[in-house]
């Protein structure tokens, strides 16, 4: 699209009227799968959800939340939140960053960027410190690209090299951390054998240590930084394997909340505190859970704990995390540039919004929801809520979280009129079922339905229309599955729980009064993913879509 011809202008859509109410719920972990006792969607009372799906084909379908529908690499690759989102508020499919560094590290692009050269200007004299999550999980990071990172880097010039390790558990089985750092250690191995001085230098659980988002618990960023940069943790060990197993053996330990740890030498001094004259890159490419760290390592003035030391670094992010701050303002890979987001469409079309979450999932409906952009477009016309979250606690201590809260915030947004479009997330199912406790997650599903019955019937009251869908499945399978759908037994013979996101479509929903009566479910979009939501909202705020978004889900039969 040439710039002179473009215009935020949105047309009228030829049938479906403007002024309507519409809320947006967007479930957060709520995918749709074969009905058994780990489907803990399934067996929780979700009456409100139920009969959502009784209106199907015409008003509940099903949408790809997974693979290529939201722009990873494959299809293996599971959704995830920041996909996930991004695609139900940009309506097109990104490349996004897991895809853009493979690309990057296959090209050998990445050494040339200007990020790199960057960085390299410290390999003569200090040392590359590379912090982010160890797994293959693909939704923050991915082992083979670190491997490749690690290798490439050396191949560029790094001497010394030191890895601080954030274990995971979360994106993939719990327990699986101590393989990833024998993986880890024997790749370093390696290097120190062609004469690199590379080891791995502290880690920690990425729920308790550094992986915090949307500033919920600075702490956590603090333990990481007291690690990684000053040396200093409650745990040391001579080696990251020893580390990962002893801490494990602690009763109730898991690999998403290990306690912080360093790596000591035979004096019991730390092998790689960050300081003056190093370069540091942080290897997640997903954005919300690196800003934090990444605020610490650049800005100069910072007063969300006492840093003790602020080294002179080099500092680059393996992407841009967020680009309305320009966070890092080194990156080695240029970020997906979502730009022309229904968000900001509709607020140059006079559409009032009112976007809601607690804190853990605040971002989701405005920064990821935006296309990684903090901030309103237009403060006149939309108003951001966050309710704060628990913090300190995993999720099945308290799974019914803030669903309630969130639900009356948005159910006051709705009946009083002064908004069009209400948007939340409810991030019961996920950050419950990310804790892998089933009981607890039937909970959190049950508190979820309840929470989008409170929105329903504000829509009622108002006329106006709901859309309810979900970001990828998560709550609806807890147990790791076999080629059959069977539970994979362990060598133990016990049934994995299974805490991770899923490949499961998620359903969508769409009603209410002010839905006119024609409008209904195209059967000729079958693969329909999240992309698609973007278009389908937009027509049920009266307008047609831009021509480049993933088309409509919706159309309308009759003529009024
Ligand atoms: O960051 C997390 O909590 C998980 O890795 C992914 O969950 P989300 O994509 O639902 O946020
Ligand atoms: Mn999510
Ligand atoms: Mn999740």
């Amino acid at each position: 699209m040439g710039s002179s011809d473009f215009s935020w202008k949105l047309a009228d859509h030829p049938k479906l009227p403007k002024g309507k109410t519409v809320a947006v719920v967007v479930l957060d972990g709520w995918g749709e799968a074969n009905p058994d006792e780990y489907n803990c969607i399934h067996v929780a009372q979700t009456p409100t959800m139920d009969s959502l799906k009784q209106g199907a084909p015409e008003r509940w379908r099903l949408v790809r939340a997974h693979g290529t529908a939201v722009g990873l690499p494959t299809e293996d690759d599971m959704g995830n939140s920041e996909v996930g989102h991004n695609a139900l508020g940009a309506g097109r499919i990104y490349a996004q960053g897991a895809k853009l560094v493979d690309l990057a590290l296959a090209s050998g692009k990445i050494y040339e960027g200007e990020g790199f050269k960057y960085i390299k200007e410290s390999f003569d004299q200090g040392t590359l410190h590379l912090i982010g999550l160890l797994s293959d999980g693909g939704v923050h990071s991915r082992l083979d690209q670190l491997q490749l990172l690690l290798k490439g880097s050396s191949e560029n010039g790094a001497k010394r090299i030191r890895v601080h390790i954030l274990t995971d558990g979360r994106d993939v089985l719990d327990g699986s951390s101590v393989g990833f750092v024998e993986t880890l250690e024997s790749d370093l191995a390696t290097l120190r054998e062609k004469g690199i001085d590379a080891q791995i230098a502290s880690g920690g659980g990425r729920m308790y240590v550094t992986m915090d988002r949307y500033e919920n618990d600075w702490d956590v960023v603090k333990r990481g930084w007291d690690a990684q940069v000053l040396g200093e943790a409650p745990y040391k060990f001579r080696s990251a394997v020893e580390a990962v197993k002893k801490l494990r053996e602690e009763p109730k330990a898991n690999d998403q909340y290990l306690p912080p740890f360093v790596i000591v030498d035979e004096s019991g001094k730390a092998v790689g505190p960050i300081v003056d004259g190093d370069a540091v890159v942080t290897f997640n490419f997903r954005a919300d859970r690196m800003v934090m760290i990444a605020k610490a390592l650049e800005y100069e003035d910072f007063d969300k704990f006492d840093r003790v030391r602020f080294p002179k670094i080099r500092y680059a992010g393996m992407l841009q995390y967020d680009g309305e701050l320009k966070l890092p303002s080194k990156y080695l890979v240029s970020p997906p540039e979502i730009e022309r987001t229904s968000g900001e469409y509709l607020v140059h079309n006079g559409v009032r919004t009112f976007a809601c979450s607690e804190t853990v999932k605040f971002g989701h409906v405005t920064f990821f929801w935006n296309g990684n952009r903090s901030g309103c477009f237009d403060a006149t016309m939309e108003e951001y809520v966050e309710i704060p979250s628990d913090s300190g606690i995993t999720f099945n201590v308290q799974p019914k979280m803030k669903a309630l809260e969130i639900a009356e915030k948005a159910r006051d947004a709705i009946l009083g009129r002064k908004f069009d479009q209400v948007r939340v997330n409810l991030p019961n199912g996920d950050m419950v079922g990310h804790t892998g406790d089933i009981e607890a997650t039937v909970v959190a599903c049950k508190a979820a339905d309840e929470a989008v019955k409170i929105i329903l019937d504000a829509i009622q009251q108002v006329g106006g229309i709901y859309v309810v869908t979900a970001d990828h499945g998560n709550a609806e399978d807890m147990v790791k599955r076999n080629k059959t759908g069977q539970p994979q037994l362990d060598k133990a013979g016990n049934i994995q729980i299974l805490t991770s996101h899923t490949l499961q479509p998620v359903p969508i929903a769409i009603g209410g009064p002010g839905l006119a009566p024609g409008v209904r479910f195209r059967n000729d979009v079958p693969d329909g993913g999240l992309a698609n939501v973007a278009a389908t909202v937009m027509n049920l705020h009266g307008f047609e879509a831009p021509s480049d978004y993933e088309p409509t889900l919706v159309e309308v039969l009759l003529d009024d």
